[in-house]
């Protein structure tokens, strides 16, 4: 039977043949073909060895008992084996790769990704995959699929006016977040819960172009079921990425059948916003109202042609999945750092308050200048990594990688899970300051952008970044204006673990909000 890499190796060759001979001929073939001469060997990538390369056993091996790391804590165990074995290893985890933490080699994974970059699917997706006939949303498929999927969505996602246009409404839900903080006292699960609230209400304005009521308990019953099958779809991911399921590669075990109960719910509740939006862009055809330049995302993609009903639908329960937990999860490691650094919280309230005042809304023109938000936001992604283990390509071409030769069709992960003194100075340290282009700070530490890649890189990156850091930046600046945000002892020195996939407290946080 074909190993998982021969299969990813035959379908990237598949999707990838005609691409190959371009890149291979483009202005990077020279540096390519001239390096694989000197490189040494695949075979001689360094790793652990014996046992630990064998298939399920191998990943075994590498957590708790036989080590003191566990799923969670799979950063730390990458930190200790590139301390070993160096910024290139072989590992096989859920399935055989190569993992590189050297951001030049970053750069050239993603200059040899080709037109249709392939990120495998989680294990568990995969899973559905084989065993559905649905058709599945852009995060799922690879090659002309996910191209056709993703271009009509990049042209309304990815746009400089794309996300502010939302700007009104998510300023309301960011009020509303801020209202529950003045007047609630939360326990920490609570707090948790309310972020994971407010992200929700604030991609679900995008999605499905309505208040979903998840801030004011006014939901109804299908947003409530949709809300935790969301949250349930990322546990399962997470179980497979962290090797906690294994019986899903031989059949429909219990994180198998709950990833297809939650699919089912939200297909189903996407499906009702979908028919309304596709009934309304139909009338408007009818008047002759329809708008080709329509803003409103949802309408936008009901009007779209290439689009069936089924992609729409799909469309916006990956963008909704996607943007929910992530946003959420990373909006509370930026207020750990702020409450950590009150220095720097202060110098940022100073920038809100100049230029949006102690109760005006975010605007377009504030937010194009506040530079030092976005550094200080920069600089939490730097230091708390917000994705277990950064992202993942297989490549349609050989690729020399820390000098060695890495053929097509094997899985390369790129993690630097560890803030480096190769690429920062005084690494441990949140220092916004060392984003600002102006200062002479940046200037002394010209770090390796590629360092930092919290959105994933090129043509497949993040279709929804514009709109998780504007969200993050709205709850951000509506709090700083009104609020104090600082940690109680218990959460002072809080380590961050992803046991779901995502960055998070090892226990909730609890933030203690106070007037100013
Ligand atoms: C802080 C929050 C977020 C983080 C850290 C994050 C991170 C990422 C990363 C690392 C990738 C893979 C990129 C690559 O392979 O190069 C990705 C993909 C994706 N993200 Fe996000 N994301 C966030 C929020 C969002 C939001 C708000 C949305 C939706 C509005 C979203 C939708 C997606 C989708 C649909 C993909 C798959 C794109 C594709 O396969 O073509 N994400 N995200």
């Amino acid at each position: 039977m074909a190993s998982t890499r021969e299969l990813l190796k035959r379908s990237v060759h598949r999707l990838t043949s005609v691409h190959r001979l371009q890149v291979r001929t483009s202005s990077t073939a020279g540096s390519v073909a001239t390096d694989q001469v000197e490189a040494r060997p695949f075979e001689e990538i360094p790793g652990p060895r014996g046992m630990y390369r064998l298939p399920i056993i191998g990943s075994m091996l590498l957590f708790k008992p036989f080590s003191k790391y566990t799923a969670e804590t799979y950063p730390q165990l990458l930190n200790e084996l590139f301390d070993r074995h160096g910024p290139i290893m072989k590992l096989n985890l859920a399935s055989p790769m190569v993992v590189v933490s050297d951001p030049k080699d970053f750069e050239t994974v993603f200059a040899n990704e080709g037109k249709y970059p392939y990120r495998p699917s989680d294990p568990i997706t995969e899973q559905y995959l084989k065993r559905s006939t649905r058709k599945l949303p852009m995060t799922g498929v690879h090659g002309e699929e996910w191209h056709a999927l993703r271009t009509p969505v990049n042209r309304r996602l990815m746009k400089a006016d794309s996300a502010t246009h939302y700007l009104e409404p998510q300023n309301q839900v960011a009020d509303d977040f801020v209202k529950i903080l003045e007047t609630r006292d939360l326990k920490n699960e609570d707090q948790a819960d309310l972020f994971y609230r407010f992200a929700s209400e604030s991609i679900g304005v995008v999605t499905f172009n309505q208040r979903l009521g998840y801030l004011d308990n006014k939901s109804d019953v299908a947003s409530i079921k949709f809300l935790e099958a969301a949250k349930s779809l990322f546990l399962q991911i997470a179980k497979g990425v962290t090797g906690r399921s294994v019986g899903h590669n031989w059949y429909r075990n219990s994180t198998l059948r709950e990833y297809e109960r939650a699919v089912d719910i939200m297909i189903g509740n996407s499906k009702v916003h979908t028919k309304k939006a596709i009934e309304i862009t139909e009338q408007q055809r009818r008047d002759g109202t329809l708008n080709p330049e329509e803003p409103n995302l949802l309408l936008s993609l009901a009007s779209e042609k290439a689009l069936t009903d089924d992609d729409v639908s799909n469309t916006i329960i990956a963008l909704y999945v996607a943007g929910t937990d992530s946003t959420a999860k990373n909006l509370q490691v930026f207020f750990y750092n702020l409450a950590k650094n009150p220095d720097k919280q202060e110098t940022l309230r100073k920038e809100v308050l100049g230029l949006i005042g102690p109760s005006g809304p975010l605007t377009d023109k504030a937010l194009s200048q506040m530079t030092y938000l976005k550094a200080c936001l920069k600089e939490s992604f730097r230091l708390n990594y917000p994705t277990l283990s950064g992202t993942t390509r297989v490549l349609p071409v050989d690729v020399v990688l820390s000098g060695y030769k890495v053929p097509s069709g094997t899985m390369i992960n790129m993690f630097n899970p560890r803030p480096s003194k190769l690429n920062f100075d005084e690494p441990d340290k949140y220092l916004p300051e060392r984003w600002l282009r102006s200062s002479e700070k940046r200037k002394q530490d010209p770090s390796n952008n590629m360092a930092v890649l919290p959105f994933g890189h090129g043509p497949r990156n993040c279709i929804g970044r514009r709109f998780a850091v504007q969200e993050i930046y709205l709850a951000t600046s509506k709090v700083l204006q009104k609020l104090k945000i600082e940690l109680e002892p218990e959460s002072w020195n809080t380590q961050f673990q992803y046991s779901s996939f995502l960055i998070e407290p090892e226990k909730p946080l609890k933030f203690k909000f106070t007037r100013l």
